[in-house]
């Protein structure tokens, strides 16, 4: 998987303690939308939810200094412009912004410029001789988003009463600045909210989109042009699907504001709602981690398999012939049965990679597995294949896999893979010696046997079991990895109980 562009956008804007709107509802809106989110704060405002109650403008020497540590050393792809406070903080941002972009450290990034007057609850965020500064901002900003009440005092006109009005604002703005315009009709009345991108040649992009109704609209244009700056530095150019994108994310915030609990005015959106509910909460586990987990969550198991008398005899040579024949004739049936459920899994597999092997598995199993049984069970043997009977263990073994294998292809591949797995490290551990040391000797009477476990292919096989069923394990929700790992586990349990049959123990 690689990982997506992630674009570096930079807020330039005021504060708000509650979080929601300013830098603070920026710096969300920012992540919900796949950017990595930086801030430079213009001024501080102690507000809540209920208003604004004092603003605190800091030195604009102080302004600068923060800027040029960002610029100075991080590529910008996108800014993103909110209060601006007063006419000092705007030049101070003009001028920042005509000393970085377009220079060789900051080649060139779009600018949003939001010009914040107001707040939601009427309070001024803007001193009023500063309109002038803010109009002579506007052309160093490749898109402007104004309110109602921001595109009146912009165009020095009477606040627009209805759509039609506000849009020819919007077109008398574009062209006297050069600058598109994006006209948002949250305050109109009724019930539709549209929004429409204006170019600067008179074309109109429209987002129509119905009122939402509640109450919690603090933050929402400080939201939507972060939002769209973010999606900018992610798909240079095209305006219309930034704003198209940012409004269908906005509105499914707004719409899910009501499931907060901030404050007793107008709250804030719910940013990240639509995230958590596809399921960002969650947090996943990677392939290596199950992988990890599963193994030691059967460490015991494996334990108790290794400490079967079945597999010290084997281990050592003491294993009575009678015993060895018993389990390889048990072995046989269940690979009868094996290589059916490996075949349904290889049906239901989600790729034609994980078909092939699954079915190449199934013929393993079937051919190469049983090939080697018959030569061991030839007419001299004192048990036939043919009329071996399925034991206790077999069957329970051969049911699990049976029932699984009606279950989604997850929990099928799941409880193949102890069979695979388990196996695979018991031959590694008995032909290295590492049970007991007599199953490296040459005149061992099993020494042919042992010498099957010690099988390169089987060995790479297991490898890519292993990553097929972990990798699906990581992709998949928590109720269906917690089925898988039940298959794994009572699978590997089955395992145990299948080497441990025969009187050996
Ligand atoms: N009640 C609402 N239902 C749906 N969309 C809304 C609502 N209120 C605002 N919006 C949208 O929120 C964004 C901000 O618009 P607006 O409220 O006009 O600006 P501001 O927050 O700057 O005052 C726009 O996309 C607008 O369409
Ligand atoms: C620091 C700051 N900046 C902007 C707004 C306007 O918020 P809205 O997005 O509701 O217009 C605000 N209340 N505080």
């Amino acid at each position: 998987m690689t990982a997506p562009f992630t674009p570096n956008i930079l807020s330039i804007a005021g504060t708000d303690p509650t979080g929601g709107a300013g830098i603070q509802a920026d710096l969300k809106s920012i992540a919900a939308g796949g950017g990595y989110g930086m801030a430079v704060v213009t001024a501080l405002v102690a507000q809540n939810t209920r208003g604004v109650r004092e603003v605190h403008v800091p030195d604009t020497a102080f302004l600068r200094a923060q800027l040029d540590a960002v610029s100075d050393d991080v590529r910008i792809d996108a800014v993103k412009i909110g209060m601006l406070a007063n006419t000092e903080v705007i030049e101070t941002v003009a001028d920042w912004l005509g000393a970085v972009r377009g220079a060789t450290a900051q080649p060139s990034f779009p600018v949003v410029l939001d010009p914040v007057m107001i707040a939601a609850s009427g309070d001024p965020l803007l001193a009023p001789e500063t309109i002038e500064a803010l109009r002579r901002l506007i052309p160093l900003a490749d898109l402007v988003t104004p309110n109602l009440f921001e595109l009146a005092e912009l165009t020095g006109e009477a606040v627009a009463a209805d759509w039609a009005a506000a849009l020819a604002q919007g077109r008398r703005l574009a062209e006297a600045t050069g600058v598109r315009v994006l006209v948002k009709g949250g305050h109109l009345p009724g019930e539709s909210a549209p929004d429409a991108l204006v170019a600067p040649g008179g074309e109109v992009t429209e987002f129509a989109g119905s009122r939402i109704h509640t109450p919690h609209t603090h933050g929402t244009g400080c939201s939507l042009s972060a939002g769209v700056a973010t999606r900018i530095a992610r798909r240079p150019g095209d305006w219309a699907a930034a704003v198209g994108e940012a409004k269908a994310w906005l509105r499914e915030s707004l719409a899910a504001a009501g499931e907060l609990s901030v404050g007793g005015g107008s709250g804030p959106l719910n940013h990240l709602a639509g995230l958590w509910l596809r399921g960002g909460l969650e947090t996943r586990p990677t392939a290596e981690a199950v992988r990890e987990t599963w193994w030691a969550g059967i460490a015991t198991v494996r334990e108790q398999t290794e400490q079967l008398g079945f597999i010290r005899g084997l281990a050592d040579g003491t294993l009575e012939r009678a015993h060895f024949l018993e389990y390889i004739a048990q072995d046989s049936v269940y690979l009868h049965a094996y290589a059916r459920v490996l075949a349904r899994v290889s049906e239901i597999a989600p790729s034609p990679e994980e078909q092939a092997f699954w079915a190449r598995a199934a013929h393993g199993a079937i051919m190469g597995e049983l090939e080697l049984h018959r030569a061991r069970l030839g007419d001299d043997a004192p048990i036939h294949v043919a009329s071996a009977a399925p034991s206790a263990a077999t069957s329970g073994y051969v049911n699990h896999l049976l029932a699984a294998s009606t279950k989604d292809y997850a929990e099928a591949a799941a409880a193949v893979l102890p069979c695979f797995w388990v196996y695979a490290d018991l031959g590694k551990r008995l032909v290295s010696g590492a049970i007991h040391a007599r199953a490296q000797q040459a005149d061992h009477p099993y020494a042919e046997w042992i010498a099957t476990y010690d099988d390169a292919g089987f060995a790479a096989d297991n490898e890519t079991a292993i990553g097929y069923v972990t990798a699906a394990a990581a992709a998949a929700d928590a109720a269906t990895r917690e089925r898988m790992w039940r298959a794994f586990e009572v699978g590997a349990i089955w395992e145990r109980e299948f080497f441990g049959q025969t009187p050996a123990g």
